[in-house]
């Protein structure tokens, strides 16, 4: 039997893959197939299946590919009117009590990719049980194919539309309702005024009116469908920023504010033009929810994410929890407790009462809600806090690594010969849960990992001022050329 050519992976958060080259007709047609034979196995055919799409280019036409596979296969499809938010499908699942989403989007990647994710009936990431048997079901369909067998049923969309299997839904209202009871509804003072950077994505149809209809005054940036993203990547990190930074400093008073390409991410620039990380963000939002909401629940964020958060839980007196890099294993604690915050560094949260799913609409409006009801900078807010818990500084360095075995022989160094002195202090505790992290005597930190999204080692690093996370740094830079990166 031929061994399929194509490798396709449901790792880290879905499919993602260049248009054209492994991203094809063909080729979603085979991975919806092993979707629906997945629902099947799973017992959950009878239930509605949601397909939704970003703005990238041809993704309404791949996610109607999706829906004519489903309905081929005899499921009820609810495909979605327009272009939508992961974090909205999402919810929409919940909401509709579906067996799942099939969502078309590359995210925050950059415009020759899309990619393709499943959403359980949880509404958040799939976890690895889930991915790992779309896997095997993809393997099966790859190897039925190549033994000549047609194992791809499709059904036209018109006539799965006559038949009733196929619907067209807009889960916007509900979702806007839900967000609005967790942001709260009251609206805030006269004069705020917002500079929203949509980066050509699917959250120019949310954001900007939700403020409004808090009685914000709303500044816009490309917010129309690009799917060339106007030359770069629709990523909120400061770089791809640079425009709303420019439009935050030339409007003196505004707040700035982004979503990613499927508005699952988020971005701040604070009122004088200072991009704030997104660590930083995790830190105002857990203070507020704690401290102002007087929430509860834990506090849980991935091992690459900053210990401010933990030095607030400990202030609070709520339990804070430590997970691998990848939301899913955020959302899988929002599942099991109650969970009053969980982030991420690359730019994911979410809340409590919330879905188990990160969403940057609701990181955006919540950051509006504080600033305006706080009436200072998100600077001056982080300050107070650093005052009360202790300072950080944070940094991330990607490391072009394309080699798994370089990356693997590093790693393994590392943890099978931890170090006890980095940067002239006391290692204090090296933790092993997704590559590895040194935990030094002042309660600085570095943790190096291979990114399970693109050929780079990440380095995450964190001390109390900047001249430890240098001093960290150049030792780690050191580490890696020693063993032949
Ligand atoms: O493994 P990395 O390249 O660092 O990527 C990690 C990121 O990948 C995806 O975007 C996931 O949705 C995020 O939850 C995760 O943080």
């Amino acid at each position: 039997m031929e061994v399929p050519s194509v490798t396709i992976r449901f790792g880290t958060d879905g499919w993602r893959a260049v248009i054209a080259d492994q991203f094809t007709y063909h080729n979603v047609r085979l991975v919806t197939q092993a979707i629906a034979n997945y629902l099947g196995e799973a017992g959950l055919g009878r239930r509605e299946v949601l397909v939704g799409y970003d703005t990238r280019f041809a993704a309404e036409h791949f996610a109607q590919e999706v829906s004519r596979v489903l309905a081929g296969n005899s499921l009820a499809v609810g495909l979605t009117a327009s272009d939508v938010p992961t974090p909205v499908l999402a919810h929409a699942v919940l909401h509709r009590r579906a067996a799942g989403a099939i969502m078309l989007t590359a995210s925050h990647n950059p415009p020759q990719y899309l990619g393709l994710k499943f959403i359980p009936e949880y509404g958040g990431p799939a976890q690895s049980d889930v991915t790992a048997a779309i896997e095997e079901q993809i393997v099966r369909v790859q190897r039925a194919e190549a033994s000549g067998n047609m194992v791809v049923r499709t059904l036209d969309l018109e006539q799965g539309r006559r038949q009733g299997l196929v619907d067209t839904v807009d889960p916007r209202i509900d979702y806007v309702e839900h967000l609005m009871s967790v942001v709260g509804t009251a609206p805030l003072s006269r004069g705020v005024e917002v500079v929203y950077d949509a980066m050509y994505g699917t959250g120019r149809h949310y954001v900007a009116e939700a403020l409004e209809n808090l009685g914000v005054r709303v500044h816009r940036l490309h917010d129309r469908r690009d799917p060339l993203f106007g030359g770069g990547a629709p990523e909120p990190t400061a770089q791809h920023l640079q425009e709303l930074i420019r439009a935050v400093r030339s409007r003196q008073g505004a707040l700035g504010l982004a979503t990613d390409g499927d508005a699952d991410r988020f971005g701040v620039v604070d009122e004088d033009g200072t991009y704030l990380t997104p660590n930083e963000v995790l830190a105002i939002v857990a203070d507020y929810l704690l401290g102002v909401r007087q929430m509860r629940g834990s506090i849980v964020r991935t091992v690459a994410t900053t210990h401010v958060l933990d030095r607030l839980a400990a202030q609070f007196g709520v339990t804070a929890r430590e997970t691998p890099v990848g939301f899913k294993h955020v959302g899988a604690w929002m599942r099991r407790e109650n969970v009053t915050l969980g982030g991420e560094e690359s730019g994911g949260m979410s809340i409590a009462g919330h879905i188990p799913e990160k969403d940057g609409i609701l990181a955006v409006l919540l950051v509006t809600r504080i600033w305006a009801e706080g009436g200072i900078s998100l600077r001056r807010r982080l300050a107070a806090i650093h005052e009360r818990v202790g300072p950080a500084t944070g940094r991330r360095v990607d490391m072009p690594i394309a080699s798994d075995e370089v990356k693997r022989r590093i790693l393994d160094h590392l943890a099978s010969q931890p170090p006890d002195r980095w940067a002239g202090q006391r290692v204090d505790k090296v933790v092993v849960m997704d590559g590895v992290k040194v935990i030094l005597e002042s309660g600085a930190w570095w943790l190096l990992r291979a990114s399970g999204t693109e050929p780079l080692m990440r380095l995450y690093l964190e001390a109390p001022d900047a001249g430890l996370v240098d001093g960290m740094e150049r030792e780690v830079r050191q580490l890696v050329a020693r063993m032949g990166a």
